[in-house]
């Protein structure tokens, strides 16, 4: 007997493990230390692209009936204003992949990316880069990919080049590059995301006392409010500073307890969370025995669209110590006068 979505999760696998060699490819020969000067986002912007469109044509050819709820999509790169980056592009995928692509090729898989979502079937979702804003910085960054099912997230993976290998005993710490794998009802786990690639699975902290927590958070006081954060740490009794992280790697560090607490606190009102920022962390924190809900503790709802409309902001937590957690932060927020 086959295990469920044991083809999903294998071609998964594959598709990020090949998006994530050519975020990496474009890492190495375009980032420099003026393309951070000099504010240049062209590479992110190149490799964006190309990891979409290799994730969308590899599901396309192994799902052809599955669509695909992408972050990205090929306005930018029609038309003679499109022309050079578009040919970057194309060179990009055509110098990673398995099989040659035309340029109508590289633009229609990235365009498979348009699905609407919502409650009923099945469809994936996509972030090619998750944290550009780290790969910029030479730090965290993630390809994440989820496969949604009736509005539930059933399978989930991250690759994370940058993130430290801690799958083997007495590993070099060194050694970057982890992929993150979980399945609804089978455990999360990790493996190398190049070389051998036994398999480990993870598990979230078993913390029961919220002052000896560490909690992370966005690097960017412009996704997450880190003045908000600090007064939730020290209702919790939180004496560790902050661990900020770029991109969903802050659902791999909760996920093998790293890290036991992860807030994402509204900057807005108006802001709603997009379901490719959280699908694959969301399972892969689930699947460890960790707990993630919004700011009022209720599950995300991935049905619901592109983004988590029903939903405001991120917490997640070790089993343990959720509901303090919420609290907290609904202490923090004004959530706690609205509900009496
Ligand atoms: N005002 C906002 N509040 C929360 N998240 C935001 C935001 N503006 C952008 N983002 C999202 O924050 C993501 C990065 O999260 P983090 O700060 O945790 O690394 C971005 O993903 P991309 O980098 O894929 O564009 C983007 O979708
Ligand atoms: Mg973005
Ligand atoms: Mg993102
Ligand atoms: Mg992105």
């Amino acid at each position: 007997m086959t295990a469920y979505l044991a083809r999903e999760r294998q071609v998964a696998i594959q598709a990020v493990e090949q998006a994530s060699k050519l975020c990496q490819a474009v890492f190495n020969r375009l980032v420099t230390s003026s393309t951070l000067t000099k504010k240049d986002k062209s590479p992110v912007t190149i490799a964006d692209f190309g990891a979409q469109a290799v994730v969308n044509a590899i599901l396309a050819q192994h799902f052809p009936e599955d669509p695909i709820v992408g972050e990205e999509d090929s306005k930018d790169l029609q038309g003679d204003t499109g022309r050079e980056m578009r040919t970057k592009v194309v060179d990009l995928v055509n110098s990673i992949g398995e099989r040659t692509m035309g340029e109508e090729e590289v633009l229609g898989a990235i365009d498979r990316g348009q699905y609407a979502g919502g409650a009923t079937g099945r469809h994936w979702t996509l972030d090619p880069i998750d944290g550009t804003k780290g790969f910029l910085r030479g730090e965290q960054y993630a390809v994440c990919l989820a496969l949604i099912i009736d509005g539930q997230v059933r399978l989930g993976v991250l690759g994370c080049p940058n993130l430290e290998q801690t799958h083997q005993p007495g590993s070099d710490p060194n050694s970057r590059g982890v992929l993150m794998v979980a399945v609804d009802g089978q455990g999360a786990f990790q493996r190398a995301l190049t070389g051998i690639k036994d398999e480990t699975r993870i598990h979230a902290s078993s913390l029961s006392d919220t002052t000896q927590a560490t909690f992370c958070e966005s690097v960017e006081s412009g996704h997450t409010r880190h003045d908000d954060s600090g007064r939730i740490g020290e209702l919790l009794g939180i004496t560790r500073p902050p661990v900020r992280i770029d991109s969903q790697c802050k659902y791999a560090a909760l996920a093998r307890g790293q890290a036991d607490v992860y807030l994402r606190l509204p900057t807005r009102a108006d802001y709603e969370e997009k379901i490719w920022d959280h699908a694959a962390g969301n399972i892969i924190v689930r699947e460890a025995g960790g707990r993630v809900g919004d700011v009022t503790g209720s599950p995300l709802d991935f049905s619901h669209g592109r983004t988590l409309a029903r939903n405001r902001g991120v917490v997640a937590a070790s089993a343990g110590i959720f509901d303090q957690v919420v609290a907290a932060v609904q202490r923090v927020l004004g959530g706690a006068e609205k509900e009496e």
